[in-house]
């Protein structure tokens, strides 16, 4: 590519990083000018309020669509759990790139890992997909929200605030801070955020040349499998207020793709969870797998939960 290609992202030390991380790629791989332009983004200034109370993931995204609408960029990259299920009409999620770690972390200056904590301990926490399956496990413990970006929640922690605290692995690992997981969940104890630790590259939808450019950074594994996990969260009605989780895990062809779904009231009713298998070897089958594992939380009683969210 010879025109210089603007990266819109958000100033958090992990948006940067992440934009500097395709920024290199694509500056590698198509051999193009890249450039970033930092944004503050409405998402970023209320940064401590728990986010489902004032507008969602898209408070996230926005500012960077406007960005690209007015061609002042022309590439937005996200955390693809951030990204929501269906873009605004005039954008597209073009490539999905290779995961990284999916697993959720466990933080602590005390305590090893989840297991080694005492009863009634204190846990932090920024998201309700947490919050059911940490109290699933260990009715016990209490659950404390726990907001801010990756550095301040450290800092909470480490200022006494809480016993240990429970966040993406991959953002730890993204910043340098990967020395602070004390361990790691297993994904069937403690179910990943749809398309958590894959990062989604938007452009507008009428941008075919950068399409086209894009479409080799693709990692189809980690495409066929969060399309499959965005899937469920979208027939559920895609709402981030929402305590669902779904993953999706490769054995050769066959994708298992596991979900869970709490009731966003504490204690309400008990975690409805499924665990759905097929061959995935192209997009409708990905997307039909979600919404296989969709029907089947329904088929436990999901719609009392959603009523509830
Ligand atoms: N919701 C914020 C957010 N968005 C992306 C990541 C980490 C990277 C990822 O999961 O891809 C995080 C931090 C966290 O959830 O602890």
């Amino acid at each position: 590519m010879t025109e210089k290609i603007v990266i819109a992202t958000r100033e958090s030390r992990l948006a940067l990083w992440q934009a500097e991380h395709v920024k290199a790629l694509l500056e590698d791989k198509l051999q193009a000018q890249v450039e970033l332009l930092g944004m503050t983004t409405r998402g970023d200034q209320i940064l401590d309020r728990t986010l489902s109370k004032v507008g969602g993931k898209g408070l996230f995204v926005k500012e960077l669509e406007t960005a690209l609408a007015e061609g002042r960029a022309r590439l937005a990259v996200h955390s693809l759990k951030d990204v929501p299920m269906d873009l605004p009409e005039g954008f597209a999620l073009v490539a999905i790139l290779e995961r990284e770690d999916p697993r959720d972390a466990f933080v602590s200056n005390r305590y090893e890992n989840f297991e080694a904590l005492p009863q009634g301990a204190l846990v932090g926490t920024s998201s309700l997909r947490r919050v059911v399956q940490l109290k699933n496990l260990r009715p016990d413990l209490r659950i404390e929200p726990l907001r801010g970006n990756l550095d301040t929640r450290l800092r909470k922690l480490d200022e006494g605030g809480y016993d240990a605290i429970v966040l993406a692995a991959a953002g730890l690992m993204r910043l340098g801070l990967a020395e602070r997981i004390r361990s790691r969940f297993d994904v069937e104890q403690m179910i990943p955020c749809a398309g958590q630790g894959a990062l989604g590259l938007e452009i507008r939808a009428d941008d075919a040349a950068l399409q086209q450019h894009l479409a080799g950074l693709i990692d189809t594994p980690t495409w066929l499998a969060t399309q499959a996990e965005r899937a469920v969260s979208r027939a559920l009605g895609g709402s981030c207020s929402m305590p669902l989780a779904a993953h999706g895990r490769w054995h050769g062809e066959q994708l298992t793709l596991q979900v869970a779904l709490g009731h966003p009231e504490e204690n309400a009713k008990p975690l409805l969870k499924q665990t759905l298998q097929a061959t995935v070897t192209q997009l409708d089958q990905a997307l039909a797998l979600g919404q296989q594992a969709a029907e089947a939380l329904r088929a436990l009683g999901a719609a009392d939960y959603l009523a509830a969210t």
